[in-house]
């Protein structure tokens, strides 16, 4: 008998469903994908999360945390029931509310009537969401089953996801149902971070809000390094000069070519559709998402310049997924920058220490994926850095630049010290960096505005 369902196995209901199994509860896990639960069965994790297929298998074997494809095996015994499931972009830019929905129908066929279920909203839904799956529930259940719906945001990263969860900065509920919400609050009893109680549409609101914040912080500082760049600043150091500053933070300020995943583009794009529809004009979410965009075309156009145009030249890309530590490839940048490398008349070849299978299946056939980053960088006229994955930082540049045939880098993540590299002789440009040591004095007296007053 389990205490809790997880109702979608993939990133989110698995981690919550090993981390709670951690934590004394019996969990079972349920997935319309019966290939994904046969793999979990044989012990193999579908995603790639460093340490998760390690905690899975432990609970497992224990008998705390099993899977299965049926609900009707795993709803009526559970008190908990975490809706986990994915939430994609729309063609209209909204929510994809289709596997919620879904979700909700079987959940509420299968509610017991002997005692109360807590259904808890754990997947981004929009705000408004929790309405809809109450309704759904009370359609589909049998008329004396009692249930509360509970939203509960989750905010874990991914690559991090184990230490996000069981370490976080607060968690929210929001229900018009208190005794349920301090319910799921007991759950969480062993964390010491603050609790907020909220109403549904708030606690829905706040992950939205977060993530929104967030991604604007990085499409700040992408603008910043655009303005670095023009006038011959670094933005490594604009960022520290400003992150220490506390109402600021240090978070969140690495200049690049713009932020990817599941997440910040499909969350963002999601409030940006439900603040249009509620005659809102959301004019700061259309920036944070344009500029995003203009940061992975503007990268392109930096390798397209450092080679003298990419017509038969060869790029090898380091980086696949959408940040390192994953192999999710999820509106990753690689996934524009490489077709528009190709459309100019590039040859690309690839190397990502995680992503290559998922990328296989999506990139064209003429890009050549690579065994490794020293492949990759054969006979290429530049190396385009893609993701910060930690390997490429110590790798050896020497043998790197024996195997290139001309000596150059654009590094889409700021990994390397510049002076360091072109100290080993290569070209190197990075994001918001200046070109060379002595650019910002060539810059300052060329200014057509005195900057000083
Ligand atoms: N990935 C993250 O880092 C992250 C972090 C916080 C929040 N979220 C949110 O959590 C939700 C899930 O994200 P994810 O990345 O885990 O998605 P995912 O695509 O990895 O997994 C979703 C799973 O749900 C299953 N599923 C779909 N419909 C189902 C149904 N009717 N019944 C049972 N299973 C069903 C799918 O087969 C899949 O295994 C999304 O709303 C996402 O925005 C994700
Ligand atoms: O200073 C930074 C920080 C991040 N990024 C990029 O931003 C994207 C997202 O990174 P990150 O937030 O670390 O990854 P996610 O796993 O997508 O996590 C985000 O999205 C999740 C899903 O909603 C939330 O739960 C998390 O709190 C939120 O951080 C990646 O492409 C990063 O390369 C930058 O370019 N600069």
């Amino acid at each position: 008998m389990s205490n809790i369902t997880i109702v979608g196995c993939g990133y989110v209901g698995l981690v919550t469903g090993a981390v709670l199994s951690k934590l004394g509860n019996n969990v079972i896990g349920v997935d319309i994908d019966s290939e994904r639960i046969a793999k979990l069965n044989a012990g193999i994790c579908p995603i790639y999360e460093p340490g998760l297929v390690e905690l899975i298998n432990e609970q497992s074997r224990n008998g705390k945390l099993r899977f299965t494809t049926k609900y009707e095996e795993a709803i009526p015994d559970s008190r908990f029931v975490f809706i986990c499931v994915n939430t994609p972009p729309s063609p209209h830019g909204g929510a994809d509310m289709r596997f919620v929905r879904n979700a909700a129908r079987e959940i509420g066929r299968n509610l017991s009537v002997q005692h109360k279920t807590i259904v808890i909203n754990k997947s981004t839904m929009p705000p408004g969401s929790g309405d809809m799956v109450e309704a759904i529930l009370s359609e589909e259940a049998q008329p004396e089953a009692e249930f509360a719906v509970v939203a509960n945001p989750e905010f874990l990263r991914e690559g991090s996801a184990l230490h996000d969860m069981l370490n976080p900065d607060r968690i929210v509920l929001g229900s018009k149902d208190q005794e349920a919400a301090e319910a799921v609050a007991s759950l969480y009893s062993s964390f010491t971070c603050p609790i907020l109680l909220t109403n549904i549409r708030t606690a829905e609101m706040i992950k939205y809000a977060a993530n929104a914040f967030l991604a604007m912080k990085i499409s700040f500082i992408n603008e910043m390094a655009q303005i670095c760049e023009a006038i011959g600043a670094d933005v490594r150091q604009v960022s520290t000069g400003i992150g220490l500053d506390k109402r600021i933070g240090t978070y969140f300020l690495q200049a690049g070519i713009g932020f990817g995943g599941s997440c910040f583009p499909k969350d963002a794009q999601a409030l940006e559709y439900v603040a249009s529809i509620s005659d809102c004009y959301p004019r700061i979410l259309k920036a944070v998402l344009e500029v995003n965009r203009e940061s992975r075309r503007k990268f392109v156009t930096k390798i397209d310049k450092v080679v003298g145009g990419l017509y038969g030249k060869t790029v090898g890309v380091w980086g696949l997924a959408f940040k390192a530590n994953t192999d999710d490839i999820r509106e990753a940048p690689a996934l524009d920058i490489i077709p528009e490398l190709l459309s100019r008349g590039a040859n690309v070849k690839v190397y990502d220490p995680a992503a290559m299978e998922n990328a296989r299946r999506i990139l064209p056939e003429r890009v050549s994926f690579c065994e490794n980053a020293y492949a990759a960088a054969e006979n290429a006229h530049v190396l385009a850095i893609v993701t910060d994955w930690e390997q490429f930082r110590s790798i050896d540049l020497i043998k790197v630049k024996k195997l290139m045939t001309t000596s150059k880098i654009v590094d889409g993540r700021n990994i390397f010290d510049p002076e360091l590299v072109r100290g080993l002789g290569f070209e190197y440009v990075g994001i918001g960096i200046p070109c060379c040591p002595s650019e910002s004095e060539r810059y300052l007296p060329q200014a057509s505005v005195p900057i000083w007053h």
